[in-house]
């Protein structure tokens, strides 16, 4: 089975200012992991951060964090190294910015990098297939990428179910308008990384949302691993 549910807020709608102490405000509050969300102005109509505050981060966080690097960037084959040496533990590029995924998931890999690969809402989970088998983790958008706070789109859970059937230890991560609203959707069709940005930072609660999330999450898979 996929490595166990885990729950990756994405810090895109924190206050930005203060990035450092708002992943620590997620650590705390029981996040598994962060979901760094790159994005370059090309790739997407908005720009956020690139390698430099990757590397800050892991400065003022110390090595245990995992770093989700979700790279919403035109030309991902560049930011490899510069990601490896800021400290990004997953390295996870578009599978609509490359030509040659199989490339550069070596790449990442001789990096010393978790591979995760993603697609839009556009793009057909057939199409992500092939690959599936050399990389740790397939990213499903739950909305077009570019920003934070956007309506979770439903009709992509028929290709999170696909793939789960597909590919069941396969990491599963979700991503875009993702909360307590449709968390049961997500675990149900099989994703087990849930990454949700604007339910988890807007709530009083983090540790309560977070934790209901990935409750959800545990009893869905539980119960896939019985009726399997
Ligand atoms: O990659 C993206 C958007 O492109 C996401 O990581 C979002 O930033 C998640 O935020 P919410 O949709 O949960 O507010
Ligand atoms: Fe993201």
């Amino acid at each position: 089975m996929a490595s166990g549910c885990k729950i990756g807020p994405s810090i895109l709608n924190s206050e930005l200012a203060c990035l450092a102490s708002e992943c620590v405000r997620m650590l705390d509050s029981g996040a598994d992991y962060l979901h760094l969300d790159v994005m370059d102005g090309h790739f997407v109509p908005n720009i956020t951060f690139g390698h430099p505050v990757v590397e800050s981060l892991r400065k003022q966080l110390g090595m245990d964090p995992f770093f989700d690097l979700h790279m919403m960037v035109a030309k991902p084959e560049q930011w490899v190294k510069p990601m490896a040496v800021a400290g990004a533990s997953q390295y996870t590029f578009h599978l609509e910015a490359t030509e040659n995924p199989g490339a550069l998931i070596k790449d990442i890999r001789e990096n010393g990098m978790k591979v995760g690969l993603g697609i839009k809402p556009g793009t057909t989970v057939e199409d992500l297939a092939p690959w599936a088998n050399q990389i740790d983790m397939a990213l499903v958008m739950t909305v077009e990428p570019g920003f934070g706070g956007q309506a979770f789109m439903e009709d992509m859970m028929s290709k999170v179910q696909w793939l789960r059937t597909q590919f069941p230890s396969l990491d599963i991560e979700v991503d875009g308008g993702v909360g307590p609203d449709n968390i049961h959707k997500c675990a149900e069709a099989g994703a087990n990384m849930i990454v949700s940005g604007s339910a988890i930072m807007r709530s009083e609660d983090p540790r309560s949302v977070i934790n209901l999330l990935r409750h959800v999450c545990v009893e869905a898979a539980q119960k896939r691993s019985l009726d399997r």
